[in-house]
């Protein structure tokens, strides 16, 4: 079953006199309770498939149909509804409030949510029971990617979007943070997404899609996906 599809997306950005194409003719699925890598070179639109699956931005021409429903023609509003009540973020650089504990931070993530797990709940299932007053300065890395991880994951979101998770960690946090997120896919119906330049990560993943100027350049499934103390950081 699928969670989401993007069908001939094509977007294009004007920058000055010329027009960029970001994404051009891309096509893939997303599974549920699956990791999909998403790999490619600084430039060949990573970031903007990862901006059209979350619905903060809307394609030029083409299809995305998310649970059935085909967001591609959402207002802003739908898109709002839709990102808030489907969709968790996590980033590079963890973009947690400064002057608010891991499990203020946490709650933030969904406030708006009805079904949403407590914060140390949420905090628990990343390994961060015992730390819910903590303040991100408090935290190494490792950990404040762990409660932007717990922040993402309360409302119980379908898919589970990653840009560069590990971007800013050392190999072996980041090797952890790849293993949480690979075991919220393998734990929950939620389809766990993970953008990186890093080749290695992708074998990791269930799936990788590889893309090159814009274009699908490949899409391997991985019957048997290697564990992350294999990965060559
Ligand atoms: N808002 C925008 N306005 C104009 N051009 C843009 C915009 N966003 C992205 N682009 C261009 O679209 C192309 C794809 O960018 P994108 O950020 O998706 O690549 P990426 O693979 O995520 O790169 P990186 O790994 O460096 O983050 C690039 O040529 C980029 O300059």
């Amino acid at each position: 079953m699928t969670l989401i599809s993007l069908s001939r997306v094509v977007k294009k950005y004007s920058a000055g006199a010329q027009d960029v194409t970001a994404l051009d003719d891309v096509s893939f699925d997303i599974e549920p309770a699956k990791m999909t890598v998403v790999l490619g070179p600084s430039g060949s639109g990573k970031s903007t498939a990862l901006n059209m699956l979350g619905g903060m931005d809307t394609p030029t021409s083409g299809t995305i149909v998310a649970a059935g429903e085909e967001i591609s023609s959402y207002d802003d509003a739908r898109l709002t509804l839709y990102r808030r009540e489907q969709v968790g973020f996590v980033f590079q650089h963890y973009n947690l409030i400064p002057n608010l504990t891991a499990a203020e931070n946490v709650g933030i993530g969904s406030q708006y949510s009805r079904d949403a797990m407590s914060p140390d709940d949420a905090l628990a299932s990343v390994g961060l029971a015992g730390r819910e007053r903590s303040f991100p300065s408090e935290l190494s890395g490792g950990q404040m990617q762990r409660v932007a991880i717990a922040r993402a994951i309360a409302k119980r979101p379908h898919l589970l979007l990653c840009d560069e998770p590990t971007g800013a960690l050392d190999s072996e946090t980041g090797r952890a943070v790849i293993a949480l997120l690979r075991s919220i896919a393998g734990t929950t119906q939620t389809a766990v997404v993970v953008v990186t330049h890093n080749v290695s990560v992708a074998a990791v993943g269930d799936a990788t899609v590889t893309l090159h100027d814009g274009r699908v350049q490949s899409h391997v499934e991985h019957q048997v996906p290697i564990s992350v103390e294999e990965i060559d950081w």
